[in-house]
């Protein structure tokens, strides 16, 4: 599909780079020629994506545990990284979110997701942009958003107002940062299973429809939304800045995906509660 070398020489930060669609981009990238960085909390995570990484496209790796909620530590990390030369691209893909009846949000559990997902991935892409600007080096920031951007989503609220803000950061830094050789783009997936958004969407008791209500009747392959940010990320997508693409197989034209959860009763969401205090 690519040319082999499309990301060759490129320095990739993904966030949340070792599980879920994280690795699966991380693979895809070094497949085609990137030096991979990736970071997360989960130290034995990265370290077996990293191992795999390696062994599969004999890719230089780097590691790093950074809880990014800590803008501290984002800037420590930026710093390590600037030591061996300056990143390419960075791609904000680490976040958090959980269903739940927002009035029942306490302000913590709202804190819990727009912590990582908003403003996690905003001090990335300030460390990152700052050095690149100041040392007049091109970059490009891809965030991993979602179609709640388009619809909102009942009972992820949080979540659908961090990937929200962070489309209004994508396309106000295409912008400013555009003449700055910074370019931003976005992709908002729809349902791409993985343990943390099946574990954190699709818990016991909720219909188990994500294909059957998509329009293409399935839900995506974690190789399309890597082969999609692949291009995005790469100069054969230069001209293309501060733009969102949707991958969802249409679904967002349907339904935001939250519309089954408006039918459950006050008992099976309390049920919901007490499973989770419990697990
Ligand atoms: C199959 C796919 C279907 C797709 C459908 C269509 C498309 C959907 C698009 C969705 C877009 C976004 C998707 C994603 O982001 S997927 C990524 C999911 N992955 C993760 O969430 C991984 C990271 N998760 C975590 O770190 C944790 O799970 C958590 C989010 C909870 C954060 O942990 P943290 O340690 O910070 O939090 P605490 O345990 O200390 O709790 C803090 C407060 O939050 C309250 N809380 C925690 N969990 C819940 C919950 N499930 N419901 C309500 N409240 C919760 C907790 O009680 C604390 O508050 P209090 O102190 O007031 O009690
Ligand atoms: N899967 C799907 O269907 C959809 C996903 N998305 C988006 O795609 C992206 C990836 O989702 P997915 O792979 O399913 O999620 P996962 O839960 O599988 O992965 C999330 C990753 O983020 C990391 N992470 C979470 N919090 C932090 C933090 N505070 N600091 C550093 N790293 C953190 C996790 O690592 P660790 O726990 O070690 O910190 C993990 O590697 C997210 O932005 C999500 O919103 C959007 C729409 C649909």
């Amino acid at each position: 599909m690519f040319e082999k070398s499309l990301l060759a020489h490129k320095r990739i930060l993904v966030t949340g780079g070792g599980s879920g669609l994280g690795a699966a981009m991380s693979h895809r990238f070094a497949e085609l020629g990137a030096e991979l960085l990736i970071c997360g909390r989960r130290s034995a995570t990265l370290d077996e994506t990293a191992a795999q990484l390696r062994a599969a496209y004999n890719a230089k790796v780097h590691t790093f545990a950074c809880d990014i909620r800590d803008a501290n530590a984002v800037a420590d990390m930026m710093a390590a990284i600037w030591q061996d030369g300056p990143l390419d691209i960075l791609v904000n893909n680490a976040a958090a979110t959980f269903i739940a009846q927002s009035e029942h949000l306490s302000a913590r559990a709202a804190d819990a997701i727009l912590a990582p997902t908003l403003h996690g991935a905003m001090y990335c892409t300030l460390e990152a942009g700052r050095r690149w600007i100041e040392s007049d080096h091109n970059g490009v920031v891809l965030s991993i958003l979602s179609t709640s951007t388009i619809t909102g989503r009942a009972f992820t609220m949080p979540s659908a107002m961090a990937k929200s803000a962070l489309l209004a950061m994508t396309k106000s830094l295409a912008v400013e940062w555009g003449p700055k050789g910074v370019r931003l783009v976005a992709i908002a997936p729809g349902p791409f299973p993985t343990p943390g958004a099946t574990g954190q969407l699709h818990p016991e008791g909720r219909d188990s429809g994500p294909a059957a209500r998509n329009p293409l009747g399935r839900v995506g392959e974690h190789s399309e939304l890597a082969n999609l940010a692949s291009f995005l990320i790469s100069d054969q997508a230069g001209y293309i800045n501060g733009e969102m693409v949707v991958q969802d197989g249409g679904a967002h034209l349907r339904s935001s995906g939250a519309e089954d959860l408006l039918h459950w009763t006050d008992t099976q969401w309390a049920a919901q509660r007490t499973a989770r205090a419990k697990s």
